[in-house]
């Protein structure tokens, strides 16, 4: 269906590309649809040959998705060439980093290719620092990266005690240099993560030494469009910082309200310092399409926004609370009742510990845990079980494999070029192994673990798995598998206790796993207890914190009911929520 664009969406797209322009676009303004429209009249227009644009998200499902609605508004055939559409990492690694990987890393390569690898946090690799620390041993040099600005380490590894731990050593000159050293030695050899790319990115940046090259790159990417700009850390600021002082222009489009990347050092304030600093043309999207505006107008009190107009309003309630009174499953039959007549339900959480709780009654399942839940849940009629199955499976071979993945992949290994490909090898290689009897669950965990070793340990001879899949599987011909802890003589049914009930179909999904989604109603799950993000009291506190925009991303996502699911409501609870919109079941 073709959009007629309302006035402030055409105000961007007509947009001058002279100008840092910020256009803050509120949920389901159609965000998407206005950046693909302006890319593709910028292409059409374009008089900055041999230079182009560059479009950049930060994820590659949003990349995709902005190509495909782009291509949709250009000629036929029309190649996107000298223009590029890609993530932020993407463009930073083949733009800035690639072409001066040796200079900057001493790396040589083999046989005139010097491309740098990209690992993850989590791979073990051969560099780690001289000493040990913290009791936890010598450390991976891919588990930190330097905060050049600040002049410290930052340690992120996906270990979040580890990540604390380290964190908070006051560490000596000569220990600094010994974590630098480590660093050093894996650039040599070829390796880094997307933060180290970042790290060398600004060195070029902002080092007299490649000024030239500077100028030549913003020649070559004269304007940068980048989408959900609330989700540039301070690191990638700089990046942009330099990139405008060098005369490129900027576009941000996104929405400071829901930043909820707190973790990887990225502050919507921080944001809006930098719009204001560089004098941005401000544009705003304030009409949502999404959603009716009773929850429009309860979303607006969340983070203190009341401007956006939202679809027609209804007289029946739109914003329900239930209570429950010890543990949220026990609402399932009423989310039933209450979301019946609604397309594409879906349950949402800050945290998959709450999530589990509709599956199973492990919270953090063990990797042991992960092939079982995945042979349990394992359902090809059902896509919800399936997904889940597959995804549970996906990430018992992440941790066997220590591969670097892609994201929002099934962890589809980086050496595998087709996702499409890994999905199907999953899914043969679950149905082999309920084929050769790991579906009896009904057995304890030490026999269990001793099937299941010798079907693992024998997947990368099936004829399924292709050449480059079954090169990466060599791990699992060793792999050693045990009971989880304490549970050798423990019933493996029994121990997951995985929610058989068929009437749960709902899709479920953590608040950062539903951001950017449309669904037909949501029902948004509190915890138990308040004090961190998780509860719906930490949402309500103040509008500015990160807690007000988890709720406000859930909340933003139904069309036409929002559903908050809360532990049972004093008298003054109940008039809190009431203040807010909600009608209290
Ligand atoms: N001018 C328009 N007229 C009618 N519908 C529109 C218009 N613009 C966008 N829409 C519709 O609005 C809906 C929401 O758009 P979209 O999902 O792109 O929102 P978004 O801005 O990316 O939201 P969020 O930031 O919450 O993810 C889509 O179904 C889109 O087709």
């Amino acid at each position: 269906m073709e959009l007629e664009f309302t006035d402030e969406q055409l105000d961007y797209v007509n947009s001058s590309v002279e100008e840092h322009t910020f256009l803050e676009a509120c949920p389901g303004s159609g965000k998407t649809e206005v950046v693909a429209a302006k890319v593709a009249k910028e292409i059409s227009s374009w008089k900055k040959r041999p230079g182009g644009l560059a479009a950049l998200s930060f994820a590659n499902s949003a990349t995709d998705e902005l190509t495909v609605r782009v291509s949709k508004y250009l000629p036929f055939g029309r190649g996107i060439f000298p223009h590029f559409l890609g993530t932020f990492d993407s463009f930073i690694y083949k733009n800035i980093v690639s072409p001066l990987s040796t200079e900057l890393t001493n790396y040589v390569g083999e046989g005139g290719d010097a491309s740098i690898r990209i690992i993850e946090p989590t791979t073990h690799i051969g560099y780690r620092t001289t000493y040990s620390y913290a009791k936890r041993g010598r450390i991976y040099a891919n588990r930190y990266s330097l905060d050049l600005k600040n002049n410290k380490l930052i340690f992120d590894s996906g270990d979040s005690v580890l990540d604390k731990t380290l964190g908070a050593l006051a560490l000596s000159d000569w220990q600094v240099k010994d974590f630098i050293q480590a660093k050093v030695r894996m650039l040599q050899g070829g390796f880094a993560t997307y933060r180290d790319i970042e790290c060398l990115a600004l060195e070029v940046l902002t080092n007299e030494k490649y000024q030239n090259f500077v100028k030549l790159l913003v020649k070559r990417y004269p304007l940068f469009i980048i989408d959900e700009c609330q989700d540039l850390s301070e690191a990638q600021l700089l990046i942009f910082q330099s990139l405008a002082d060098n005369g490129a222009k900027l576009h941000f489009v996104g929405d400071l309200h829901q930043a909820i990347y707190g973790f990887r050092d990225v502050d919507p304030a921080k944001v809006k310092d930098f719009v204001k600093d560089n004098n941005f043309t401000c544009l705003q999207l304030t009409r949502n399409f999404r959603s009716c505006q009773n929850i429009v107008s309860l979303c607006g009190k969340l983070t203190g926004r009341g401007n956006i107009i939202g679809n027609m309003s209804w007289l029946k309630p739109r914003c329900l609370v239930l209570q429950y009174n010890n543990c949220p499953t026990e609402l399932i039959e009423t989310f039933d009742e209450k979301c019946s007549g609604f397309n594409n339900t879906v349950v949402v959480s800050r945290g998959h510990s709450i999530l589990n709780k509709f599956q199973t009654s492990v919270d953090k399942p063990t990797h042991i845990q992960n092939l079982a839940l995945a042979i349990k849940l394992y359902n090809p009629k059902d896509m919800e079980r399936l997904n889940q199955s597959l995804l549970k499976f996906s990430e018992f071979l992440r941790f066997h494999l220590k591969e670097t993945c892609k994201p929002n992949s099934f962890n589809c290994p980086q050496s595998i070029a087709s996702n499409l490909s890994w999905r199907k090898f999953l899914n043969n290689s679950l149905s082999y192994l309920i084929n050769n009897g790991l579906q009896n669950v009904d057995v304890q965990w030490s026999d269990w673990t001793k099937d299941a070793k010798t079907l693992i340990r024998s997947l990368p001879k099936q004829s399924f798995c292709s050449e480059g899949i079954t090169s990466i599987l060599t791990p699992l011909e060793s792999v050693n598998l045990v009971s989880p802890s304490g549970s050798a003589k423990l019933e493996v049914a029994s121990s997951l206790a995985v929610t058989n009930k068929p009437s749960f179909q709902f899709a479920k999904r953590t608040i950062h796993g539903a951001k950017g989604e449309t669904h037909g109603a949501t029902i948004v799950i509190s915890s138990t207890r308040s004090g961190g993000d998780s509860h719906w009291k930490d949402w309500l506190k103040d509008p500015e914190s990160e807690a007000a925009r988890f709720a406000y991303v859930a909340s933003s996502r139904p069309r036409e009911l929002l559903i908050w699911a809360v532990k049972t409501l004093k008298l003054p609870e109940r008039k809190q929520l009431e203040s807010v919109g909600f009608t209290i079941v």
